[in-house]
Formats: C-alpha cells, structure tokens, sequence
C-alpha cells in the first residue's frame, strides 16, 4: 500500500515516504536510487548521458490557488521529459528537490499538499518509465515575519538524466538552409487554458488525473514521438516549445545560423485559442500559438526531400515553413500572412527577468 506523508516527523520521515512511493521502473538503467549520497545510473552501451534541470516557482510557473497539486507535480517533470524528448533521449532518473513551507507537508482530509503533488508528479514518472532516483528537501523560510500573507512559498527543481544513443542527440545547431520546419500536436492551448484558470480557477479544482484535454495543466511530453523520429536519422534540428514558438525557433535560427519564414495558415492552433479569441479573451488565437508557451510540443527540421509521417505516435504533424539561409541584417524569423504578405515575427514568447 502506497504510504502518505505526515509532517510531524520531519525530514527523515518526508524522504522515507518518498522512498517508499519512488518507483523502480525505467529499463534497468538505475542500479542504486534513494537512499546513498548519490544514485548510480547505468546507461545502455554505446550511449551518452543527457541532462537537464528546470525549476518551477510557485507564482510564476504555478498557484496554489490556481493549480491542484497534482497538475504542479505532473507539470515539474513534464518539463524535464520534454527537454528529454527534444534531445531524442529516452529518460534514466529523475532526481526532485523541493523546497515547502511546513503546511504543505500536513495532511488534511487524508492527504498533503505535498502527498498530491507526488501522486500527480508519479503517475506521469510510472507513464514515462522513469525512476525517482533522487533528490533533495528543505523547509521554505516563513514569510509571514515581513508581514507577508502566507507562511513561504514553495519550489521544486527536477533534475532529469537520459541516455541516447552516441552521436545521435537532436541539437538546435543543426538546422540547414532548405529544411522544411514541423510541429506536433498543436500551440497556443496551455496559454488558453492558464487564461480559463485564472478567470475561474474553482471550474479546474477538480481537475486532479493526468487526462487528455488539459493541454496546460497536464501536458503531454513528445518522448515517445521523439525517439521514432531519432531513430530515423532524419532530423536536423530540434527543441522543445517552452518559451513560445516564436522564441523556441529564433533558438534553433540562433543556434544553427539560419533564418526561418513561417506560413501562419499551417500553424496548428489548439481549440482552446480559438475558443480564446471566440469569447474575445485575446484579440487573436495565432498570438497565442505563435508566443504562448509551455505546450511541450516537439518543433524539428528535415531536409525537403524527407518523408515525415502526417501522425507519429498518435500525435499529428504539422510542416509550418522553411529555414532559410541568414541575409545580413533580415529579420531571422519571418511570417507569411494569409495574403501572402511578410512581417517580421519578434521573439515575444515568455522571458524571465523582462517587464511582463
Ligand atoms: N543558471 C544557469 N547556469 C548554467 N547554465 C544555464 C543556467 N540557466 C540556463 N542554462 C543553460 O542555458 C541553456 C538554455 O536554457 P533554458 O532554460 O533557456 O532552456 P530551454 O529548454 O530553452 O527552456 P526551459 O527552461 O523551458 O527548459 C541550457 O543549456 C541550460 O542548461
Ligand atoms: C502562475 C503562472 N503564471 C504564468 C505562467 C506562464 N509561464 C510561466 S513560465 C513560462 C515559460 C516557461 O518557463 P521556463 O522558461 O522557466 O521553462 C510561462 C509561459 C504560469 N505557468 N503560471
Ligand atoms: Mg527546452
């Protein structure tokens, strides 16, 4: 039987219950998880280790008042797996750190807050086939000493550790003049769906299971979509939508030294934008896809010539324009209207640290 987590004991008593809800699964790459001062992983032979860390802040990757605990959970290593997807890795470990203010650790009808990041966090881990290996945990300093209104906030940092086949990883440096530029799924929902909660957070309470139709708070990362397209040796470049796609291409233009003109007819738009600019939420549905964010959708270039499967996995695939070589002082991304008219597309997906 699965244990839940009561404050009372502290620390030691946090990480055993951790210990004992961390899953073995994963294909045999962990030879020792929680427990010792470090994990051991073993990566299959002829392979080489992908790492990647992203923290998720409580007001600004997530709300307690907007996010049930198991959306933040599932959402901390979602970000992780994408990055792994981006790479064409397939995940070894995932190691946790949290940093929670002590309330978060009490159970309350049953179960913490704490308890329900987890199950949300596990359930995605067991999906994936990703061990918990392991982590770190810490108290969050109170707040309320400077007068704040709640006790502190909470904080979580995943770690992530892949393996993929040598010379094989997807880079955003490797995209060529020519190349056609695809998407999956769709863009612009997670960013609809975050404005949906924050104009009723109460209809989303209940949103507790990892299920389809909830592309910001239980997105779907491209592992498994990524790893057949590795496999194949066909693709050039890639990344993983985080920022927004007008900021996640100008990375892979950056990266590569090329330029990029999309077609914003091919843009998939997620129904949720467009029920967005239906109800004149925003003023255009493709303003969302184009700089909304946090879809964790694969975006890769291919040679022309290159078959890529309309459908991989389930999960279809959409070519949305070309690379171009870069001409001097030309704008590096370009968007062909409807019309057939050019504007430059800035990079106006999220960015830490500016006036947003
Ligand atoms: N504080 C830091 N110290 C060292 N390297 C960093 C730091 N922050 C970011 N990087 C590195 O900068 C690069 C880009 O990081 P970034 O976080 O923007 O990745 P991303 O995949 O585009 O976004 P996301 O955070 O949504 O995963 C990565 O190689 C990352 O390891
Ligand atoms: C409460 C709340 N407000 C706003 C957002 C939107 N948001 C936060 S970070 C980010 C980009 C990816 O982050 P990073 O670059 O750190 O990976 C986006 C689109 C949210 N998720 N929750
Ligand atoms: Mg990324």
């Amino acid at each position: 039987m699965k244990q839940h987590i009561s404050h009372e004991s502290g620390e030691r008593a946090l990480i055993a219950a951790i210990r004992s809800r961390a899953g073995r699964s994963g294909g045999g790459g962990l030879r020792l998880g929680i427990g010792d001062d470090c994990a051991i992983l073993r990566p299959p032979a002829g392979h080489e280790i992908v790492v990647t860390t992203d923290l998720s802040l409580e007001q600004v990757h997530f709300r307690r008042d907007w996010h049930p605990p198991e959306s933040v959970g599932h959402r901390c290593l979602a970000r992780g797996l994408s990055d792994l997807a981006a790479m064409g890795s397939k995940p070894l470990g995932a190691f946790l750190s949290i940093a929670l203010p002590p309330e978060l650790t009490i159970r309350e009808k049953g179960k913490s807050w704490l308890d329900r990041f987890l199950d949300g966090l596990l359930a995605l881990a067991d999906q994936a086939g990703v061990p918990l290996a392991g982590g770190d945990t810490a108290q969050s300093p109170s707040l309320a000493a400077r007068g704040g209104m709640q006790s502190g906030l909470a904080a979580a940092d995943i770690v992530l550790v892949g393996s993929v086949k040598q010379g094989r990883a997807l880079l955003r440096s490797g995209a060529r003049a020519g190349d056609k530029i695809y998407v999956t799924g769709n863009l612009g929902g997670a960013a609809a769906e975050l404005l949906a909660i924050g104009r009723h957070p109460e209809k989303f309470a209940g949103a507790h299971k990892m299920q389809a139709g909830h592309p910001h708070l239980f997105p779907a990362p491209r592992i498994l979509i990524a790893s057949r397209l590795a496999s194949a040796r066909r693709i050039h470049s890639a990344i993983d939508v985080s920022d927004g796609l007008s900021t996640d291409l100008a990375h892979i233009c950056e990266e590569s030294g090329v330029a990029a003109e999309i077609d914003a007819e091919a843009i998939p738009i997620h129904p949720l934008a467009l029920q967005a600019e239906l109800d004149g939420w925003v003023a255009s549905a493709l303003g969302l896809a184009l700089h909304g964010g946090e879809d964790y959708e694969l975006l890769f270039t291919a040679a022309k010539g290159v078959q890529i499967p309309r459908r991989v996995a389930s999960v279809e695939v959409h070519a949305i324009g070309q690379i171009v070589a870069r001409r001097g002082r030309r704008p590096s991304i370009v968007l062909r209207q409807r019309d057939g008219k050019t504007t430059a597309l800035e990079s106006g997906g999220w960015e830490h640290f500016s006036a947003q």
